[in-house]
């Protein structure tokens, strides 16, 4: 048996993390009306053609109008200026939410246009793919996959609590966590992640470009992740990186330094380098999976992570 967690709840902007929301949401009954606005008529033409939220609306001022929960659901770099389009039409004791993948800036951007008696809980779920647009989004993607609330100070506990529910309706797992601590986290490991695929599937096309070899068409396994990666949408990339910048180049100052030192270690060929780094990053991947945080990781890993756990490396 569901339960409905809010009235109405208003999605803006209808990409993959709206669509999939809106999906969740029907799966699990858990609202009762789900408006949504885009700001291009194809996409909302494309969402009323696929029948994604049960009404698309032609404003965002529209969509929001009696929503007890409006969740910003665009790049990170239009959160201030939709909120600030929205903020007039929010009904009283209403809560907004976004799903940014960066906190700190967003909360600078959004929270100043924020109306007295409107609670606003900023959230980020840790799910995703390189798909973007109405059509990409899928019940099944925030199962089992986390959900980081980052309530701001004198967030309403009654506004958080509720949120929690919406999200693990949906299938998520839900921690809350301060605004800064995630930008660094993400930065370690989403941010700086995708940054290092972006470069590297550019290196691997100009080094294609340069000797007619098929760097791409032979590519293993490790590459194909990072072209995946690589293929996610640039716009919302690009403000992520303008957004923390901050915290992406400190761990990307943190990366080079230990970039330098490989380099460095290869060029003098100290093999012993080379060995001693490779079986730390081992031990925390089998770590890893030993303490059953990697629920994508093949079983038969698990025999051999404890065998090394001696120290001696096969
Ligand atoms: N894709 C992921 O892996 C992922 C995961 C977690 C969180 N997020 C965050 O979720 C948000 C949405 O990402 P997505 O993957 O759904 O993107 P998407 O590109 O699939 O959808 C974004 C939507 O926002 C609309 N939009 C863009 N600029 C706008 C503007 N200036 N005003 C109004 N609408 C605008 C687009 O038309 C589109 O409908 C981003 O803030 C992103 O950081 C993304
Ligand atoms: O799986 C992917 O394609 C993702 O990149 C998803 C991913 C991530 O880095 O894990 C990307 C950005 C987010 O803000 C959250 C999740």
């Amino acid at each position: 048996m569901s339960t409905q967690i809010y009235n109405r709840v208003a999605l803006i902007g209808l990409g993959l993390i709206a669509s999939s929301m809106y999906w969740a949401i029907k799966r699990g009954g858990l609202v009762g009306e789900v408006t949504g606005y885009a700001r291009s008529e194809a996409t909302r033409d494309k969402a009323r053609e696929i029948g994604l939220c049960d009404r698309v609306c032609v404003s965002a001022a529209e969509a929001v109008e009696g929503a007890d929960l409006v969740v910003l659901c665009v790049p990170v770099g239009a959160m201030g200026p939709v909120m600030q389009e929205i903020s007039g039409s929010l009904m009283p004791g209403a809560t907004v939410s976004d799903v940014g993948s960066v906190k700190r800036n967003v909360i600078e951007a959004v929270q100043p246009h924020i109306p007295a008696g409107v609670h606003f809980v900023p959230a980020h779920p840790l799910a995703g793919t390189e798909h973007s647009g109405p059509e990409s989004g899928f019940a099944e993607l925030y199962d089992n996959r986390w959900c980081l609330l980052v309530p701001v100070e004198g967030s309403d506990p009654e506004a958080v609590a509720n949120l929690r529910a919406l999200w693990e309706g949906m299938g998520a797992n839900v921690d809350e966590m301060d605004a800064d601590h995630h930008d660094l986290v993400l930065a370690v490991t989403s941010h700086t992640p995708h940054l290092i695929a972006y470069t590297m599937v550019g290196v691997a096309d100009d080094l294609r470009r340069v000797t007619d070899s098929e760097v791409i068409k032979y590519s293993a396994a490790g590459f194909r992740d990072f072209t995946r990666i690589a293929a996610s949408d640039p716009t919302m990339w690009r403000d992520v990186f303008l957004s923390n910048k901050e915290a992406t180049l400190e761990i990307l100052g943190r990366f080079t330094e230990e970039l330098f030192a490989l380099q460095r270690a290869i060029r003098t060929g100290d093999g012993e380098h080379l060995h001693d780094y490779f079986t730390h990053t081992r031990a925390i991947r089998r770590g890893i999976i030993e303490a059953g945080q990697d629920t994508d990781a093949p079983d038969f890993g698990r025999g051999q992570a404890v065998a090394t756990t001696s120290g001696q490396e096969k």
